[in-house]
């Protein structure tokens, strides 16, 4: 099975790469130059040459802070980028998986999200994505939306790597504590995209088609996912690190966040038999890779 991947080097996609290859998938990379989301002439040509039977879109505008300032560009690349990746899946009659976020919500609600809640995004890049996620619903029927969050793993840029990094000249760092979510181990994402495709293209039951949500199981905030960082490297002999909570009012960003962004897997466990595992546990496996030190077994 040939599978196209968008988003070259980036964490979903190296993921992917690395796990298809131990699966004996082809995968196939593609990322700017030749492809680029922001010119949607360059898609058609690469995408089809490739002779994909599944496309995977990871490829995003993903700066969150610098979108309010980039508007335009980040709605070029997450809205009419995947919507002509979409209409070239139509074309090619394959199935688009297609990554989206949890900041397509406001983050008002009580409860964890669920498929059927409304959106309701408060920055420009949760606007994007979701303008993504409405173009390609409008391209083909044959799309799986995977709405993820808080993505992290031993490659590119993410929360685990900064804290590990500012944590090697500090004692103790101010982290946010009252934003609530899921966080997501890209390794994790990528076994479960390589899954869905092959079942993509193995049934055509629209059962198996829409948005799900596909993120670590458990929850924690910003400052508790820091605390369990420092723990684990400690446990590790990395050097003790104190997190400070505080609100997210003493840490203005230019994007809103919002204040719970946690995302229900149950349409996934359902439809799929499909559950990311605990939070913590990728955490594990992430820090073991990023120190190259196994955590010492518990007595
Ligand atoms: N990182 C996170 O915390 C979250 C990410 N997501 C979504 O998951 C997906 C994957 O995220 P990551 O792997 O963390 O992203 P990443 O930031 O590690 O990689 C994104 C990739 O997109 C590429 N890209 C950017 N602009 C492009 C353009 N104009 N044309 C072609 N390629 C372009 C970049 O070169 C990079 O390879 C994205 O769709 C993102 O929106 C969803 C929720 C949270």
């Amino acid at each position: 099975m040939r599978i196209v991947v968008t988003g070259k080097e980036g964490q979903v996609d190296t993921a992917a790469q690395a796990l298809g290859e131990s699966l004996g998938l082809e995968i196939i990379r593609v990322g700017r130059p030749e492809i680029d989301l922001s010119k949607p002439e360059t898609l058609s040509g690469p995408m089809k040459a490739a002779r994909p039977d599944v496309i995977i879109s990871s490829a995003a505008y993903t700066a969150v802070d610098k979108a309010e300032s980039e508007a335009a560009l980040a709605q070029a690349i997450n809205g009419e980028g995947p919507g002509e990746l979409a209409k070239i899946a139509a074309e090619l009659n394959i199935p688009l998986l297609h990554l989206s976020t949890d900041y397509v919500f406001s983050g008002d609600k009580d409860g964890v999200y669920s498929e059927g809640d409304a959106p309701g995004p408060v920055s420009v890049y949760g606007m994007t994505k979701l303008s993504g996620e409405t173009q390609i619903a409008a391209a083909t029927p044959n799309h799986v939306i995977l709405r993820t969050a808080w993505v992290y793993s031993p490659y590119g840029n993410n929360f685990v790597k900064t804290m590990l990094r500012l944590g090697e000249t500090r004692d103790e760092l101010n982290v946010v504590a009252d934003q609530r979510g899921c966080p997501t181990y890209a390794l994790e994402i990528a076994r479960a995209l390589l899954l869905i495709a092959q079942k993509l293209v193995a049934d055509p039951d629209p059962a198996l088609r829409g948005i799900f949500h596909l993120t670590g199981q458990g929850e924690t905030t910003w400052a508790g996912f820091a605390e369990a960082i420092f723990e684990g490297s400690a446990l590790r002999g990395g050097k003790a690190v104190r997190v400070n909570p505080i609100p997210t009012e003493a840490y203005p960003t230019p994007a809103k966040r919002p204040a719970n962004s946690r995302l229900s897997g149950e349409k996934l466990a359902e439809v799929y038999n499909l559950r990311l595992d605990p939070w913590r546990v990728s955490l594990d496996d992430c820090l073991t890779r990023l120190t190259g030190v196994a955590a010492p077994v518990k007595e």
